[in-house]
Order: structure tokens, then sequence, then C-alpha cells
């Protein structure tokens, strides 16, 4: 990643689904160290956004450069080598294997030495302390919020110089949820880059400086998080009887 570029910039990118246009025109940008939410309702086309930046459902319009170069339509492999780290919707965790194993994965591509990756493992007990309690445990039997934990902590051993998180606070109960969502806050504090789609604006305006919102496959706004956490309550009281 070149100084001074942005760490995710998206330039007018249009995406289909099928014969359906999903995305129309989406341009965004993320300095690095910043943490950004992508917020919309369901179907506004976050997941099509996420897939189209990690290559997994390529654009048919439009750029997205990572730190300045482009990479537009590069596969998930080859985007993870430089630098974007992909926490999926649902997971996407390795279930038959071990958390440790797990989480040794997310570091394959990284040729770095014994003793870094044992810092760095610790280093994501140490943000997830259940995680060390479940090292040798098999990661499909733990529960929803502990497999995020997983999902976080592997993406956390790439060294990404992004990460991008779809939708983590689904389906998780409130404590779980509460608990990833601080260890979010720490790694946002130490100045990792994190580009956050979730459809939870008081989750997401606890850890993000602003927000993108997406409606109907297009960017409709931008919010601090003060006024996100106001849209929250709004949404909220709106939807009380
Ligand atoms: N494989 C597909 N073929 C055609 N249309 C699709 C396909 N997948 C998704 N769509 C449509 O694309 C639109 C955007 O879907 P997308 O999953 O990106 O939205 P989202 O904001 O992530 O919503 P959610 O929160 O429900 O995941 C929706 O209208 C959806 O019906």
């Amino acid at each position: 990643m070149s100084d001074g570029e942005p760490a995710l910039e998206i330039e007018h990118l249009s995406t289909l689904r099928g014969r359906v246009q999903v995305l129309w025109d989406v341009s965004l940008r993320v300095e690095r160290g910043e943490t950004v939410a992508i917020v919309g309702p369901n179907g506004a086309g976050k997941t099509t956004l996420v897939g189209s930046i990690t290559g997994l459902i390529p654009p048919k319009a439009g750029r997205v450069r990572i730190g300045g170069a482009d990479v537009t339509g590069l596969s998930p492999e080859r985007l993870a080598t430089r630098g974007v780290a992909l926490v999926p919707e649902r997971r996407g965790i390795f279930a038959p294997l071990t958390v440790r194993e797990n989480l040794q994965m997310g570091a394959y591509a990284r040729r770095a030495p014994r003793a870094v990756l044992a810092a760095d493992l610790e280093g994501v007990f140490e943000l997830f302390p259940a995680l060390r309690r479940y090292r040798d445990t098999i990661a499909g039997s733990l529960s929803g919020g502990e497999q995020q934990m997983v999902a976080i902590g592997r993406a956390l051993m790439a060294k990404p110089d992004l990460l991008l998180l779809d939708e983590p606070s689904l389906g998780l109960a409130p404590k779980v949820r509460a608990e990833n969502f601080g260890a979010l806050a720490r790694l946002a504090e130490r100045g990792v880059t994190i580009v956050l789609v979730e459809q939870n604006l008081r989750l997401a305006a606890r850890i993000c400086s602003r927000a993108y919102l997406m409606q109907r496959g297009r960017i409709v706004g931008t919010e601090t998080a003060d006024e996100l956490a106001r849209s929250a309550r709004s949404v909220y009281l709106a939807a009380r009887p």
C-alpha cells in the first residue's frame, strides 16, 4: 500500500446479479485508520458491494482501489495478498478444524517467522480470551458469537491493511454481540482500518466515525457517528407501537 493513498477508494461502481443491476454508480472513500460503516436496509446491496470489493461478484463498471492500486475484479485470494481481509456474513469458518487451526489458516499467505505468528496468535487470544480457552476445540461446535470471534481472529492473523466485516451482528445474542463490538472498538482505537457493513445502526455508531447510507443499490448519503446514533433512536422509536 503506498503512503498517502486512501485505504479503500471506490469509483462509480455498477454491478449486476444475473441480469439485474443491483449496484448503481457507487463511490466512496475510506482513509487509513478510519472506521467507516456502510448501512442500509435488507436488499440495499451491501453484500453485493462487499462482493464487488473482494472479487466475489466482479463489477460491470467502475474501479476499486486499495492503497492506490487498482484491484478491480481481482479474485478474493489475490486480494488477500494485497492486505484485504474479509469476515463474511455468516462467518465462513472452517467448521471441522480447531480454533487454533482456523486462526493459523488466516496467516497462510504471510510467510512470517514462527515467533511472529505465535505473537500474533497471542494478540488474538488477548482480544478474545474465550478463544484461548477453546483453542483446541473444533470450531464448528462453538456458539455463533464464538465462531464470529474465530472469523475475526482469522482475518486479523492476515495482518490486514483493511478489515471488511459483513453484518457481524447478524443472529447474535446481545451479550456476545456487545463483546464482539467491544473488540472491534479496541481494534479501531489501535488504528486498524475497518469497513463495517451493518444493519444495526446503533452498533455501527458505537465503533464508526462516519457512515455511508445505502438504499436500493445506491449511496444516498453520509452521516457522522452522532447522526447515525440519532437515526438509530428515531428508527427505534418509529418501530415502537
Ligand atoms: N443471485 C442473485 N440474483 C439476482 N438478484 C440478487 C441475487 N442476490 C441478491 N440479489 C438481489 O440484489 C439486491 C441486493 O442484495 P444484497 O444481498 O446485496 O443486499 P444487502 O443489502 O446485503 O441485504 P441483506 O442485508 O439482506 O444481505 C436484492 O434486491 C437482492 O434480491
